[in-house]
């Protein structure tokens, strides 16, 4: 006769067992602390927490919503929306710099979007939790802003104008020493910042949003329409030597290898040739890990609906990219520019295809050989 094997009873778990009761996340250390406290807890504790997990949700949810309505941090004179009816991703994840910084090893943090005082309160209300945690982050913001504020500046500048008001277009600041930059007033000018000839630095003065696309990622794109010649913004992001530029380019090549090429570099190298085609300049910006919305700008073959300009305000140690409408761009319109003859560039392993959609397409993205 066969040996009937009876169902196995669920062996019961009482409070203070060295059992698992939260799902076993190998990585996650606060759930494995939770697996070794909870268990020790009375009740009325327990229901405090599961409250306090509960505000803790809701703020982490208002804070995604928020980080998702501003790409600039507010550190723009306009917002910077995320959108995307593709996949799950609410937003992109970098620090924010709306200007060129010197690279950095250890960034800080960043405030990135609070949940307002009053919207903690209403929590704290709801549930019985107190907050102190949007003061902290406004610190945090100073000090970030502290930090990201280091100035490439030269205040002891002889250059630049002594004018009270410049005129729109005449100044001895525009006369350039270099053939290929073009100038602007800057810090080392008598003018003020409400000066008509410093159009670059005043921030994003059009409407822009971030747009998510199946195939090339996150997309800058207009969200009004802009006029031919209007400024949209610079290139900001981590200023680099050209032995960390390759360093780091070596690093990103590997990260997208390793991630099926979901991962997005933005590390710009500009070279400006002198009339007789020897290199005299080479900037490179890395806006990957800091950088300002221009970090979304994407490639297209037929050169796009930008140009770039590289610019030199008065009193400035380095020029700087900037992108201007090269056309009437109307809303909704992504914006993009060319990141290099694609004919020119060595082609490797780490060649990205190109979903540029213009009839000149390539196929393949132009890649660096930093
Ligand atoms: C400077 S980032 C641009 C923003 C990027 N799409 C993102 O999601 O962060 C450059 C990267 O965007 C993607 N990209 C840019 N232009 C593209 C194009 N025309 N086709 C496909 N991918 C593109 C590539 O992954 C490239 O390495």
């Amino acid at each position: 006769m066969e040996k009937q094997s009876l169902p196995k009873k669920k062996p019961r778990r009482h409070l203070g067992e060295s059992q698992s009761i939260v799902p076993p996340v190998t990585d996650n250390h606060f759930l494995r602390c939770a697996d070794l406290i909870l268990p020790w807890l009375d009740p009325r504790e327990l229901a405090s927490v599961s409250q306090t997990c509960k505000a803790l949700s809701f703020i982490s949810r208002s804070l995604t919503l928020l980080r998702s309505l501003d790409a600039a941090r507010s550190l723009e004179p306009l917002p910077v929306p995320f959108l995307n009816t593709v996949d799950s991703k609410r937003y992109a994840d970098f620090l924010y710099t709306p200007f060129q910084i010197p690279a950095t090893s250890s960034p800080p943090r960043q405030w990135w979007g609070g949940v307002s005082d009053a919207q903690i309160r209403s929590v704290s209300d709801s549930v019985s939790v107190s907050d102190d945690s949007s003061s902290k982050s406004r610190t945090c913001v100073d000090s970030v802003n502290g930090r990201f504020g280091v100035s490439l500046v030269d205040s002891d500048s002889m250059y630049g104008c002594e004018c009270v008001r410049c005129e729109e277009g005449y100044c001895e600041c525009l006369a350039g020493t270099e053939e290929e930059i073009a100038n602007e007033c800057g810090s080392g000018c008598g003018c003020g910042l409400d000066c008509p000839n410093r159009v670059t630095q005043k921030g994003i003065s059009v409407r822009l949003k971030v747009v998510r696309d199946e195939k090339k990622g996150w997309c800058l794109c207009s969200d009004q329409l802009i006029k031919k010649g209007q400024f949209i913004c610079e290139y900001a992001g981590e200023l680099l030597t050209t032995a960390e530029a390759r360093r780091r380019q070596t690093i990103y090549d590997k990260l997208r290898s390793s991630t099926e090429r979901s991962f997005s570099s933005a590390l710009l190298v500009i070279r400006e040739h002198l009339p007789s085609g020897q290199a005299c300049l080479r900037l490179n910006i890395d806006a990957t890990g800091i950088g300002n919305v221009a970090r979304f700008i994407n490639h297209s073959c037929d050169g796009g609906n930008l140009s770039t300009v590289l610019l030199r305000s008065a009193g400035a140690l380095l020029p700087r990219l900037c992108f201007f409408a090269a056309r009437d761009v109307v809303a909704g319109e992504e914006l993009s520019f060319s990141y290099g003859d694609v004919r020119l560039a060595p082609s490797g392993d780490n060649e990205l295809s190109c979903s540029c959609g213009s009839s000149c397409c390539f196929g393949t993205l132009p890649s660096e050989n930093t």
